[in-house]
């Protein structure tokens, strides 16, 4: 049986007497890639900063590993297994390197370890000869690999990525969706990941939320949500496949 690592129960977030999103029930289950997707201002960004105990739910409830947490509530400690990368997640004036291991220095891990674990992040992301490069001077792709390099170097529990790779360009994005992949399965790191793009949903998710107006109109593996979409998501999933 699947187990869940997170799971979100009557979710709500209001901000000035409006609801921008209610989600009653969503699982994460633990080492699947969910992907989200839906219309310009569905709730997307907004879930997962609330899944990602970034910010905090106006009610409801949402555990990880089983233990009710808000952005207020959560401690340092378990924040610290959740990363997240954003679009534009922003980089430390320093080397590449020194950005891989800031989280490391930062949780006190011993120097040999931080060396050896940045090293490997940075091989495994293809990135070891931007290794003493100063982070201002990278690409928008090259800049997303530290970033996930950051991220990945934590071992995370969950990894969440807010629409990471937008910015770049077609090849830049295939080349390191297809590097991506295989790390998250290898490493059976549970993620969430917010997209536009079908193709990279199609490529990396297994399953597939779609949100609709802050509501969760569909979840299910990618392929049937795609191939059969519900009544409340087919205006959306049909545009998109057009396009
Ligand atoms: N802290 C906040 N205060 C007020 N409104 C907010 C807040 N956070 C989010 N919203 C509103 O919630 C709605 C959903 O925003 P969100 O960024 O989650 O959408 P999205 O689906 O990620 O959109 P996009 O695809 O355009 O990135 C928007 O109308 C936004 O203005």
């Amino acid at each position: 049986m699947k187990k869940t690592i997170l799971s979100v129960h009557n979710l709500l977030f209001q901000r000035a007497a409006k609801t921008y999103l209610e989600v009653q029930d969503l699982s994460l289950y633990k080492s699947e890639i969910l992907g989200i997707i839906g219309p310009n201002g569905a709730g997307k960004s907004t879930l997962i900063k609330l899944m990602s105990f970034l910010e905090s739910q106006s009610s409801g409830t949402i555990q990880f590993e089983g233990a009710p947490y808000t952005a207020a509530s959560i401690p340092l400690a378990i924040r610290r297994e959740l990363a997240v990368v954003m679009q534009q997640s922003l980089l430390l004036d320093t080397t590449a390197a020194k950005n891989v291991s800031s989280g490391l220095k930062l949780r006190k891990i011993p120097r040999s370890i931080i060396k050896e674990r940045t090293e490997y992040w940075l091989e495994q992301l293809s990135i070891s000869h931007l290794a003493n490069r100063n982070a201002r001077f990278l690409s928008g792709g090259e800049a997303q690999r530290v970033n996930l390099a950051r991220a990945l170097v934590l071992q995370p529990k969950i990894l969440f990525m807010d629409e990471p790779f937008s910015a770049l360009d077609y090849p830049s994005k295939v080349k390191l969706l297809k590097d991506l992949k295989p790390l998250l399965q290898e490493t059976e790191t549970t993620a969430v990941f917010v997209s536009h793009d079908l193709e990279e949903i199609k490529f990396l998710t297994d399953r597939l939320a779609v949100l609709i107006n802050g509501k969760l109109g569909q979840i299910g593996c990618t392929a049937d949500v795609l191939n059969s979409p519900a009544e409340n998501t087919k205006h959306f999933l049909n545009g998109m496949v057009l396009n």
